[in-house]
């Protein structure tokens, strides 16, 4: 992450840059073919992804968003890394044509670095649907660069974009720089005549970001910065309103009814429980009643009985046979749990979930919920994270890069470990509760939970965020980047748990043969009973240690064999979801936020999953559950 710019990506020929949620991605994919994950709200790419141009020999980078080049989130300094430190000599600029007026000081920045420049419009149709007509050729003459307008999703000026891209790719443009004002100018000579050296970009733009303060220019040249960034800011945006100054003329403003109707706050309650639903019908009626049903099914009734009698026949030694076969088996537990139960809940889960993703829906709930977000300590930009850790924790830790400050981070991590369940943990509970209205149990819990803990934690960190999110305008998800995104979804998923599923039934075994896990059951079986639960349940917990999913799944099975009740049910299903993050998620907080942290967030998840199983046991048993 801090590390300079890996090789493959340093000898790059082109640079896809330009604002969150513009469509980089989407443009990656059409030119290399290279499927990189296309969602609708800011934030979706936060590391670099490298990719061939078809018939153009031209390596490609997709970079994540950036706003400008003040930059303040750990993404946007590594799309920034990328201008200053790759060689690539062209640079895509792609924007929103809807935000001309927003990016096109970035725009004018980027020209000034001396690379070649290609404008790209993108999302021309929603553009036009606003009744903006942009005047491209005026546009293309006052900044001296093509200025292509596309539709992305319908491949529409894709063919033109290839075509300037291979032209720009041999012969250099001509140069330009836009003047900012006579105290700024002197102070960029002064600075300039301090950099020696060659870089990628002209000595000038590295002075102007000197000038603003910028640390990887820093970094690079060794001279020391100040900070002008915004009066620097300031300058770019009065030369882009000169530039745009006639070019964007709006016909007659048609809006639409549902895109403001989202952003009431009495709204979000009924839209999210309504989102809920959506997720329940996917996953836990077609997914778990339907799909896991039959898969599930059939190993019970008829892969399993094979596979035991055939070891049965053919291996003599017990130990060995119980490492395949019997109760908890590589073949009878480990693959079952991943193929049965698990992989086709996930995949109506993924299925579910991109849609609601590209709708844009989700990130207009959390803007209406920004309030109570700032109680919590976090800022609206955390809903990203926060929403992806129904898909992986382990990947949302990751994207909390996207949140301003460290104490933002930690938060929102914390939440993430303890109060948000993975899409694999979510389906299964999706699948095992025993009503909707049980569901809104779990539900109602578990977000008091966060919010609880959301609380404690914004007075433990002493975090106090400014809200900057972008909201992504209502766009009806495309069904080939359902498909395409649920598959690639599904590939990482598959090749990770099966592998895990199966290195478990093996400690399993071990813990078997050792008797360790029957000391760890016993131990566990205490916690286990004061929450109600019968000692059964213990095991659900253990494997739960080692992915929430195996743990999960183990759930199922108790659910699926009666041996627990619809209050012990609820109650499982909370305490397992708040129970410690599995080892992966484990693993990338302590790289992320330091080993102590990590082990925090562990007891403290524990400490949770149990105390609010015990008292909801004793609550639904109050009122009669
Ligand atoms: N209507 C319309 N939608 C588009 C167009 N291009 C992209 N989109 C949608 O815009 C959203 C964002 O696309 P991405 O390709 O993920 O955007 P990005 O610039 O890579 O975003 P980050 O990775 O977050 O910086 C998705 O929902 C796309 O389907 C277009 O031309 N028209
Ligand atoms: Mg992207």
């Amino acid at each position: 992450m801090h590390c300079h710019t890996p090789r493959e990506i340093a000898d790059a020929d082109v640079l896809l840059v330009g604002n969150p949620n513009v469509g980089k991605s989407v443009i990656f994919y059409e030119l290399t073919g290279k499927y990189a994950t296309v969602s609708n709200y800011p934030g979706t790419t936060v590391d670099v992804e490298v990719g061939k141009i078809r018939d153009l020999n031209l390596k490609v980078v997709d970079t994540p968003g950036m706003y400008s080049f003040f930059s303040i989130t750990e993404e946007e300094v590594v799309a920034k890394r990328m201008i200053l430190e790759s060689k690539a000599n062209l640079i895509v600029n792609v924007v929103d044509a809807k935000n001309l007026e927003r990016s096109l000081p970035l725009t004018l920045m980027l020209i000034e670095s001396c690379k070649n420049v290609i404008l790209v419009l993108n999302a021309m149709d929603e553009a036009e649907r606003l009744g903006l007509k942009i005047d491209v050729k005026e546009l293309e003459k006052r900044l001296g660069i093509p200025v292509v307008p596309t539709v992305a999703i319908k491949r529409k000026g894709l063919d033109k974009l290839k075509e300037k891209i291979e032209e720009l790719s041999k012969i250099e443009q001509k140069k330009r720089i836009f003047k900012l004002g006579d105290q700024l100018e002197e102070k960029i000579k002064e600075i300039e005549s301090k950099i020696s050296g060659e870089y990628p970009v002209s000595k000038r733009f590295l002075a102007i970001l000197l000038l603003s303060g910028d640390k990887v220019a820093e970094e690079l040249t060794g001279v020391r910065g100040e900070n002008f960034s915004y009066k620097i800011a300031m300058e770019y945006k009065r030369i882009a309103d000169e530039i745009l100054d006639g070019i964007v003329k709006i016909e007659e403003t048609k809006r639409i009814k549902l895109d403001e109707l989202t952003l009431n706050p009495i709204l979000a309650i009924p839209l999210t429980i309504f989102f809920l639903y959506i997720l329940y019908l996917f996953a836990g009626v077609i997914g778990a009643q339907i799909l896991v049903d039959a898969i599930e099914g059939y190993f019970e009734e008829n892969v399993n009985p094979a596979f035991n009698s055939f070891l049965e026949s053919h291996v003599e030694n017990y130990w060995i046979r119980e490492l395949f076969g019997g109760e908890y088996g590589i073949v009878t537990l480990g693959i079952r749990y991943a193929i049965a139960i698990v992989f086709p809940v996930v995949t109506m889960f993924f299925v579910a979930f991109s849609l609601l993703e590209d709708s844009g829906f989700l990130p207009r709930i959390a803007y209406t919920l920004d309030v109570l977000f700032k109680k919590i300590g976090l800022s609206g930009r955390a809903v990203i994270p926060l929403m992806l850790g129904f898909g992986c924790g382990t990947m949302a830790t990751i994207v909390t890069r996207v949140l301003e400050s460290k104490k933002e981070r930690m938060i929102a991590t914390l939440l993430l470990a303890v109060t948000i369940p993975c899409s694999a943990q979510f389906g299964v509970i999706l699948a095992i509760a025993p009503s909707f209205f049980g569901l809104l149990i779990w539900a109602a819990t578990v977000f008091s939970v966060f919010i609880a803990v959301g609380f404690a934690s914004k007075s433990f960190f002493k975090s106090s965020p400014s809200f900057f999110m972008e909201i992504p305008p209502l766009r009806i998800p495309s069904l080939q980047n359902v498909i395409m995104k649920t598959l690639t979804r599904l590939r990482w998923y598959f090749f990770e748990v099966l592998p895990i599923f199966v290195a478990i039934s093996v400690v399993i075994w071990v813990g078997r043969i050792t008797g360790i896990f029957d000391v760890v059951l016993s131990l566990l079986a205490h916690p286990t009973s004061l929450m109600g639960l019968p000692k059964e349940a213990s095991k659900v917990f253990l494997y739960g240690f080692f992915r929430r999913d195996y743990g999960a799944a183990g759930l199922y099975d108790l659910v699926d064999n009666g041996v627990i009740s619809f209050r012990q049910t609820i109650v499982a299903m909370v305490s397992l979801t708040l129970f410690v993050p599995c080892i992966a998620l484990f693993s990338v907080m302590m790289k992320e936020r330091g080993i102590k942290f990590a082990l925090s967030v562990f007891l403290v998840a524990m400490t949770i999953a149990f105390s609010v199983g015990m008292l909801l046991n004793l609550l639904l048993q109050e009122v009669g559950i």
